[in-house]
């Protein structure tokens, strides 16, 4: 694929905003910025310096100001400690209301500088412009910001809409092999909960379907990001819908915990679906059929299925902390088939561990 038509999937409701895809697109982020910005702080990591700085150069006629924040790589950078890295830039360049920041790198990086923008005056400007395939289909979609604690993932963040969304696909030749499959977990997971088409695309032909210069992988990325949307249009403060977008999060979420955030999330979540996947079995619903497929497609993108039987305990201990459980009580996303999902709660620990042993390594 040489050329591609630039694709907008847009987010409504509560807010109404643009998620664009195509390649070579970076010349619209002064469209999305829109008019009265005089400063600009662009928020990356190491990984997408040179991309950082071409962007800097282009914007720099344009606006007063533009400067570059660069934050520590990956989970790293999802820290208070680095959030004051740039709450003390944004302090001593004088950014007002009307200045902007935009998020560029993988979902870590655009849920920091979502986070960042949404806290400085009370919110300013966003853009994003996602790295990776998971921040493209997930993370720069849904106006979700925050940052980890010591305790769990995201516990500390905002509900904060970016101004627009720039998907390049043109940005992901640099993108490491793994880190393309680790995105696909999420694409899957939006086939799993909404759209059986993804998993009809996956099953056809995975290595067309991961390669990010075929038409499929495009068609992919639109999908996914449309289930995103139509989501967070209906949803956007997670007051009950939104919470299917956290299938196989709840185990996810505290396999990263326990992994001390060194995984990378997409692949936890993997583990964390098939977990899910055995739940929804064992509560009664979910066919071994369907079961069998989330395994079948987890597979073909080679990402991991099992996690070690003796770390239970602690895993579950973490999911108390989970931003779905209430009073107490665990709620997990579960499938009664592909593509119809539900909240799942009540469950005693000991089918919770027995669904977990189905996963065990
Ligand atoms: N806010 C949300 O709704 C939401 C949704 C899903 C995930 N997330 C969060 O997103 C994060 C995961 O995102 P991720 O998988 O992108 O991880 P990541 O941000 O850690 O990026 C993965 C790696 O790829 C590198 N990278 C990114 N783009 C690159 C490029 N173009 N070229 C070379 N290297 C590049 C990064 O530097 C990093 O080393 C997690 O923190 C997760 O909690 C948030
Ligand atoms: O957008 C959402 O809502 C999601 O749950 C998407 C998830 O893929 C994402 O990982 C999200 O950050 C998890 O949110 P959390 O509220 O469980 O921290
Ligand atoms: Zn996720």
């Amino acid at each position: 694929m040489t050329e591609s038509q630039v694709t907008e999937i847009r987010v409504t409701g509560e807010n109404d905003y643009g998620v664009l895809v195509g390649r070579g697109i970076l010349d619209r982020v002064p469209e999305v910025l829109g008019e009265r910005v005089a400063k600009i702080l662009i928020v990356h990591t190491p990984t997408v310096g040179r991309v950082a700085t071409e962007l800097r150069d282009a914007l720099q006629g344009q606006y007063e100001q533009v400067l570059l924040a660069e934050v520590p790589d990956a989970e790293s950078a999802k820290r208070v400690e680095v959030a004051a890295f740039c709450w003390q830039i944004l302090g001593q360049a004088d950014f007002t209301r009307t200045d902007a920041i935009i998020g560029l790198g993988g979902g870590a990086v655009t849920d920091l500088a979502g986070f960042v923008a949404a806290t400085w005056l009370r919110g300013v400007r966003l853009v994003q412009i996602p790295t990776s395939v998971l921040g493209m289909v997930d993370a720069s979609v849904g106006g979700k910001t925050g940052i980890n604690t010591t305790e769990g993932k995201n516990l500390v963040g905002a509900f904060y809409a970016p101004a627009g969304v720039i998907c390049d696909l043109e940005l992901l030749e640099s993108l490491p092999r793994n880190e393309v499959l680790a995105g696909f977990a999420e694409i899957a997971k939006c086939g799993f909960i909404a759209e059986p088409g993804i998993l009809d695309l996956l099953e056809a032909d995975v290595a067309r379907a991961t390669d990010p210069t075929t038409p499929e992988f495009k068609r992919l990325v639109e999908l996914a990001i449309g289930v995103k949307a139509r989501v967070v249009s209906e949803d956007f403060r997670e007051g009950g819908l939104r919470e299917i977008l956290n299938y196989g999060h709840t185990l996810g979420h505290a396999i990263e915990h326990a992994e001390r955030y060194q995984w990378r999330h997409g692949v936890a979540i993997s583990i964390g679906m098939m977990y899910a996947a055995e739940l929804g079995r064992m509560a009664g619903a979910l066919s071994d059929a369907a079961v069998d497929r989330h395994r079948r497609i987890l597979t073909s993108l080679t990402l991991p299925l099992s996690y070690p039987a003796g770390r239970w305990p602690g895993l579950l201990a973490t999911m108390q902390r989970d931003k779905k459980a209430r009073a107490g009580m665990l709620r997990f996303i579960v499938l009664d088939e592909i593509g119809k999902p539900r909240v799942l709660a009540g469950v005693d620990d000991s089918m919770l561990q027995f669904a977990y042993q189905e996963i065990a390594s």
